[in-house]
């Protein structure tokens, strides 16, 4: 069986990691113990699971004759996919990049300035960190609307650069999702008129949404590391860039774990646990984790993107009939969220009806 931490933790204990300790992972050149994950995993990169390539469909948004039903396709069969000719400029992306480098080599007592409280916006571990005894080889950064704030915390004379850019990007992100998410929901025969928070034209204005910044530093013993371990995202979909470097690996039931090479141009779109709700379990949240290496430094920006925060999510009742009975109860993404900082990967069955 492919090594995933969901099936080594049957409990879900909360570690609490002393994180006014934090390492300057760039800094070392050996694994400390309180990093090393080799009791609680198989062989991170030499799994035999791992086909090392990426069969992850790569889908054209401009091809407007297969576009729509290869995407579709890749949500029910991988919940994931790349996604080329998106309309978002390379020019934004690799802005939204060079912010994302700037912020995390700084230096880590500045980071610190700006550290994340309680299951907010800043610098900090995963959220999901507290569920594993071992800490990841990573470090993140957090956006929710505005970073002005942070940003002012780590650069006072030079903080609008990164908020033009992350408010930029969040925008054009927010109408990539729109258009993902009728492109998926149109496929089942879902209307504008079905979905009442999606508002009065259906542009999903209310929608939340979070900017999530990753780092993973080149890593001295990557077989015994983590990136981020093994999870589903709480989300509608999630749109993720990736630098030149792979890592981020999705898992398919029949293959295992499954790498998703750097395509350039290319953005990775997953499914999370809300779209699962909504969809009934036509598009299945897809398992995902993120390895490291030895040689380059590696970046990530995942745009989360869910619903209202207050909007009831449940199976659309077009979905539902007596022979598909609606599997899971109501829930809003702020209640989602809470269940899922203390249900971690049983959130979702619990909702099950
Ligand atoms: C909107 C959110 C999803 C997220 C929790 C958060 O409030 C902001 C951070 C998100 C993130 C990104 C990395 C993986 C993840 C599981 C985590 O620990 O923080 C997700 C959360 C999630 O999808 O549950
Ligand atoms: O870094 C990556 O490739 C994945 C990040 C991720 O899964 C997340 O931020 O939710
Ligand atoms: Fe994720």
């Amino acid at each position: 069986m492919p090594s995933r931490v969901s099936d080594s933790l049957a409990l879900h204990p909360v570690f609490q990691h002393n994180h006014n300790q934090y390492l300057d992972l760039n800094s070392l050149e050996e694994l400390p113990d309180s990093h090393a994950w080799s009791s609680e995993l198989d062989k991170l990169s030499s799994s035999p699971d791992d086909h090392g390539e990426s069969n992850l469909p790569v889908i054209d948004l401009s091809d407007s004759i297969n576009g729509p039903k290869h995407l579709v396709h890749a949500c029910k069969t991988w919940g994931a996919f790349q996604l080329i000719n998106h309309g978002i400029s390379n020019q934004l992306i690799d802005s939204m990049e060079a912010a994302t480098r700037k912020l995390f080599s700084l230096p880590i007592e500045q980071k610190l300035k700006a550290e994340r409280q309680e299951g907010g916006c800043g610098y900090g571990p995963f959220r999901i960190s507290s569920f594993f005894p071992k800490r990841m080889w990573s470090e993140g950064f957090t956006i929710v609307g505005s970073p002005l704030q942070h940003a002012r915390l780590l650069w006072p004379e030079d903080y609008s650069v990164f908020c033009d850019v992350t408010e930029e990007y969040q925008k054009e992100m927010k109408k990539l999702a729109g258009k993902i998410m009728w492109i998926m929901l149109e496929a089942l025969g879902i209307t504008k008129e079905d979905i009442i928070w999606a508002g009065p034209n259906g542009e999903f204005e209310a929608s939340g949404a979070a900017l999530q910044l990753n780092s993973y530093p080149v890593c001295p013993d990557p077989d015994r590391a983590m990136g981020l371990a093994d999870h589903t995202d709480s989300t509608l979909l999630s749109i993720l860039h990736q630098s030149n470097q792979s890592g981020l690996q999705v898992f398919q039931e029949e293959m295992g774990w499954v790498t998703v090479p750097p395509v350039e141009g290319a953005l990775v779109v997953n499914i999370g646990d809300l779209l699962h709700i909504l969809t009934n379990g036509s598009y299945p949240s897809v398992l995902h984790r993120v390895t490291v290496n030895r040689e380059r430094h590696r970046y990530s920006m995942a745009y989360l993107y869910g619903p209202p925060h207050s909007a009831e999510i449940s199976p659309l009742s077009k979905l539902v009939d007596h022979q598909h009975p609606p599997l899971y109860r109501p829930v809003t993404w702020s209640e989602y969220l809470g269940m899922k900082a203390i249900l971690f990967y049983n959130a979702l069955s619990s909702l099950r009806l």
